[in-house]
């Protein structure tokens, strides 16, 4: 892992931010202000989470969201955190959120961006203690200001990212974003309240021995990543599973590894959202030197047809997401 201390580390993300705006000579300031609101949300979020045990915010909310999952107490809860830090902040028009079918228009018709999000990620590990995370993906609109965000604002491919990011509650809790212009890492200092530049410049390693893929469903997996994951065995790889997209990721982009949820019989277009859990991550790891692939296409550079879209996702160490590929292409002999 190498770092290059551009920006000592310590600095606020306040502070980083207003530098990091300098980069950018046409700067309205509008997206730092945004990248505070959802700095802001996380805080409040986090300080939930920390508590969860304690308060009434554990088990079910008794009702499912669009993708026919059990909605979460703290799913429904970071949800409306985040809308409200949005919404209040003046800077988005229109919202996709996981737990929301449809467009969430914020009434701001001067804002100019999209912002696409999964309030909760790794909902499954929410009443167990285990680490899970918030997933955004920031867009500008196509559309002129004065109206509200339409369903073609949305639907942008993720090389039209402007900014995304995810924040892990772990056991510290940290905000990991890109500009498209390198990925840093922040992690959050409860007693101030603030957020401290920790991990400048985030390069992944080319490759890895660490593969994270929930096998259950292996007997219903593409034939090229069954073949790969038997090729991770017999190369004496470690598997690691957390069952938090966010946390997995985390641990591979610093230290080097692959996440794979290909398609199953269960799921034939894999289980993971395009426009709020994959096109953010795959453009993080693409700026951290990584690669994100639904085992054949740039996940970038898939072009959406709805909102809620799943794909297929192969993401991590470039070298190891050409292996599947090749796999998946049946061209490497092993
Ligand atoms: O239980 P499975 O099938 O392994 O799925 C786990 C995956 O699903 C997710 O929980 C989906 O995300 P949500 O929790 O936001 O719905 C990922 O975080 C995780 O990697
Ligand atoms: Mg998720
Ligand atoms: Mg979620």
């Amino acid at each position: 892992m190498n770092f290059n201390l551009a920006l000592p580390v310590g600095t606020t993300l306040d502070r980083f931010i207003m530098r990091k705006e300098k980069d950018f000579p046409y700067a309205t300031g509008e997206l730092s202000q945004l990248l505070r609101d959802i700095a802001l949300a996380a805080k409040i979020v986090n300080r939930e989470i920390n508590r969860a045990g304690l308060l009434d915010v554990t088990g079910g909310f008794g009702q499912q969201n669009v993708q026919g999952e059990e909605q979460q107490k703290l799913d429904v809860i970071a949800n409306i955190r985040f809308i409200r830090a949005l919404r209040n902040g003046g800077e988005v028009c229109a919202i996709i959120s996981e737990e929301e079918e449809e467009i969430i228009q914020t009434g701001n018709k001067k804002g100019k961006y999209i912002v696409a999000i999964d309030p909760l990620d790794g909902s499954s590990n929410i009443d167990v203690n285990v680490s899970i995370g918030t997933i955004f993906s920031i867009y500008r609109r196509k559309s002129e200001t004065g109206c509200d965000g339409t369903l073609e604002d949305c639907l942008q491919n993720g090389t039209h990212q402007v900014a995304a990011g995810y924040i892990i509650y772990g056991s510290s809790t940290m905000l990991v974003y890109t500009t498209g212009n390198g990925v840093n890492g922040f992690t959050y200092e409860p007693s101030l309240g603030e957020f401290f530049l920790s991990h400048p410049d985030i390069k992944t390693p080319a490759t890895g021995t660490v593969y994270s893929c929930n096998e259950g469903g292996v007997n219903s997996f593409p034939e090229g990543v069954k073949q790969y994951l038997n090729y991770c065995k017999e190369s004496g790889y470690s598997g690691r599973y957390i069952g938090s997209l966010v946390a997995d990721f985390h641990r591979n982009l610093l230290k080097g590894g692959i996440y794979i949820y290909p398609s199953t019989a269960k799921a034939p277009n894999g289980k993971l959202r395009l426009m709020y859990e994959c096109n953010a991550l795959g453009f993080i790891v693409e700026q951290a030197g990584g690669k994100a692939s639904d085992g054949s296409r740039r996940i970038l550079d898939i072009e959406p047809t709805e909102l809620h879209q799943r794909c297929p996702l192969v993401i991590g160490s470039a070298e190891m997401v050409d292996k599947v590929e090749a796999f998946m292409k049946s061209e490497v002999a092993v």
